[in-house]
């Protein structure tokens, strides 16, 4: 059909009926979301990166036609952020060292175009604004195993304000995602498990033991290990820390906790703590 004046007109005017509804509706959601803020604490943080997740997976399960999928996902990035930001104050600590600002696109594309983001020079500057209240959420590199000093190992602590690992960036994985570094999201935020998670566990021992030894003692009690990072002693006296990413959910109360405790104490003393989690990212393509 030729693209007559007319034609385009309604067809425009048929787009124009369609934005009123969206935008309804989105009217209509900040009114529900303000009854889910009346059930939530004042005084903390009223983001949660599960619930999130969870509606991110189900909505690309669901998605059909000719409409790109990673756009799709970016716009709800952003209305959840508006929604989370309607209900308190949010604002992000972002590690971005002068020529280094991989980790604050990462960080603007999942927590939105208009939060407030500061970049600091170091993680442990990021982790500390939020233990400090300044930042409500720290955007840090993710642990690399050549580090000397990781920042990880600062979320070691029994204290419990101790912020904790909430969430991994990208959450929406495209191919523009393929080669570029993944960061951690760090806050004072209760976990939820969404069906499909990742559990940070730090172990701290006085002896020394093997990859392999650790991975199995990891799988034996049901805890599924994927990937590992130590930081090495520098002293006779330092402990050794290592770092486990566990492809589950794990609460701080699961009894795999404790048999893991059971399982390495013999020799190595350890002490175990659950440094964070976080949903599974998605991955997602573009159909053309
Ligand atoms: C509405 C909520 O608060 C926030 C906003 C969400 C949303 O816009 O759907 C989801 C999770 C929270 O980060 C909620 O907790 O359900």
């Amino acid at each position: 059909m030729p693209d007559t004046p007319q034609t385009l007109e309604s067809l425009r005017r048929q787009i124009d009926e369609i934005d009123d509804a969206i935008h309804d509706l989105i009217m209509r959601r900040a009114g529900v979301v303000g009854d889910i803020a009346a059930t939530k604490s004042s005084d903390r943080v009223a983001m949660r990166p599960g619930r999130e997740a969870t509606i991110l997976r189900r909505l690309a399960a669901r998605h059909e036609g000719a409409f790109p999928l990673p756009e799709l996902t970016r716009i709800w990035r952003e209305l959840i952020t508006g929604f989370t930001r309607m209900q308190g104050p949010f604002a992000i600590a972002v590690y971005a060292p002068e020529g280094h600002d991989d980790l604050w696109d990462l960080a603007r594309d999942h927590y939105g175009s208009h939060t407030p983001m500061t970049p600091v020079a170091a993680p442990i500057q990021a982790i500390r604004a939020v233990h400090e209240g300044t930042a409500t959420l720290a955007v840090v590199p993710w642990p690399v195993e050549a580090d000397g000093d990781p920042w990880w190992r600062i979320l070691f602590s029994d204290d419990p304000r101790t912020p904790r690992i909430v969430g991994s960036l990208p959450f929406v994985v495209t191919e523009r995602h393929r080669d570029e570094p993944l960061a951690l999201a760090v806050a004072h935020i209760e976990p939820e498990p969404t069906g499909d998670d990742h559990a940070m566990i730090a172990v701290e021992v006085t002896g020394d033991i093997s990859r392999s030894r650790l991975k199995q003692t990891f799988e034996t009690v049901g805890l599924p290990p994927v990937a590992f990072w130590t930081r090495q002693a520098r002293t006779a006296e330092d402990p050794v820390i290592h770092l486990v990413d566990v492809a589950d959910f794990v609460a701080i109360d699961d009894s795999r906790l404790l048999r893991l405790a059971e399982r390495l104490q013999e020799d190595l003393a350890p002490r175990i703590r659950l440094i964070g989690g976080f949903a599974t990212p998605i991955a997602i393509g573009r159909r053309s």
